[in-house]
């Protein structure tokens, strides 16, 4: 496996680190990343058997082109220092650190990475991290967090412990989350680094489930964090770019070609202004087709 900075990630799969029906057919549903869970949903006495688990189906299991992540347990656990080295052997794509409060806790996962990395002979820099922030000083050194190293991949709102840390609850209007929300997003951002949702646990709401999803990808998130595959076609549909925001994207694609060969950067397409930042919106639209298959290289229209 390879760790791939950029990247389509718009899903990214909690998958429980001690269930092997799970893990065995976790690439059947089209995830763009497969987070294979050690912490949270392995309980203290199946850590061990857990580990052991996702480091075979690391090296064995087909997992259909997903991204493979494993969120290993915390620093202040028995388990994090083997969880490390046993997925760094793996070699697992990406680690995502739990409770991740300053960017000297992602320094010292870098450091053992690479420690592990030379015991097992594997290419540094190989593996990427990402840091999940489910607290206050999480949130509040979320912009050092994002910026602490060149293997960050991104950065993840977890709103069930940031909720609990903060003396309160999830509610339908994410309100108790808007802080967290913007600040992880803005820091990730700052960073140039990818940001993700937190989860959404009420499968049965799934108008819930579209609303929280349309907003945050208003607000500009890269991805959401699930943990049912109920979920992925449903954020594969907010995020897909639709015919006509393909077709306008081009339009300014080749009006501002038409305005450079002319010598300006500015150029106006029915009346609406085109500057540099309507371009660079218009290639994340493309790129965005582009990966999920809507428009082929030369940027033709394939559909559905
Ligand atoms: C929720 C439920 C029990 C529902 O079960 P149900 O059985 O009712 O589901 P069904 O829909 O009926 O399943 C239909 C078929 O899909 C298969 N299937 C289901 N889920 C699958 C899956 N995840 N991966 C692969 N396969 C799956 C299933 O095996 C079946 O296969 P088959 O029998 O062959 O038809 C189940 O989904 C599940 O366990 N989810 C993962 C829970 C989890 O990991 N929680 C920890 C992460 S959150 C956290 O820690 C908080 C956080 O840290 C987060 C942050 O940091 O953001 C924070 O602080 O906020
Ligand atoms: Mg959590």
């Amino acid at each position: 496996m390879t760790y791939v900075k950029n990247r389509l990630r718009r899903t990214m799969m909690f998958v429980p680190g001690n269930n092997p029906a799970m893990i065995k057919d976790a690439g059947i549903y089209g995830a763009d990343s497969i987070m294979l869970d050690l912490e949270d949903s392995v309980s203290l006495t199946e850590k061990d058997a857990a580990r052991m688990l996702v480091y075979e189906a690391i090296k064995t299991v087909d997992f259909g082109g997903a991204e493979v992540v494993v969120r290993v347990n915390g620093q202040d656990t028995p388990f994090y220092d083997e969880d490390v080295r046993a997925m760094v052997k793996a070699g697992v794509d990406v680690i995502r650190l739990p409770k991740t409060e300053s960017a000297a806790m992602i320094q010292k996962l870098v450091k053992d990475m690479e420690a592990a990395e030379t015991e097992f002979g594997i290419e540094k820099g190989s593996i990427g991290v990402m840091a999940a922030i489910e607290s206050a000083q999480g949130v509040l050194h979320a912009p050092e967090i994002a910026a602490s190293t060149p293997l960050m991949m991104g950065l993840a709102v977890s709103g069930e412990d940031y909720t609990a840390d903060m003396h309160t609850h999830r509610y339908p209007d994410g309100e108790e989350l808007r802080f967290a929300r913007n600040m992880v997003l803005n820091s990730a951002r700052a960073a140039g680094v990818y940001a993700f949702d937190t989860v959404f646990s009420n499968m049965k709401d799934t108008e819930g489930f579209y609303r929280e999803t349309n907003y945050i990808h208003e607000l500009g998130f890269d991805g959401k964090s699930l943990v049912n595959p109920r979920q992925i076609p449903m954020v594969n549909e907010v995020f897909k770019p639709t015919k006509a925001e393909i077709a306008q994207a081009k339009n300014v694609q080749n009006a501002i070609r038409e305005a450079k060969a002319k010598g300006s950067g500015v150029i106006s397409l029915n009346g609406k202004m085109v500057d540099k930042p309507v371009v660079e919106k218009a290639e994340r639209v493309l790129a965005t087709a582009k990966a999920s298959n809507l428009i082929d290289e030369e940027g033709n229209y394939l559909g559905e």
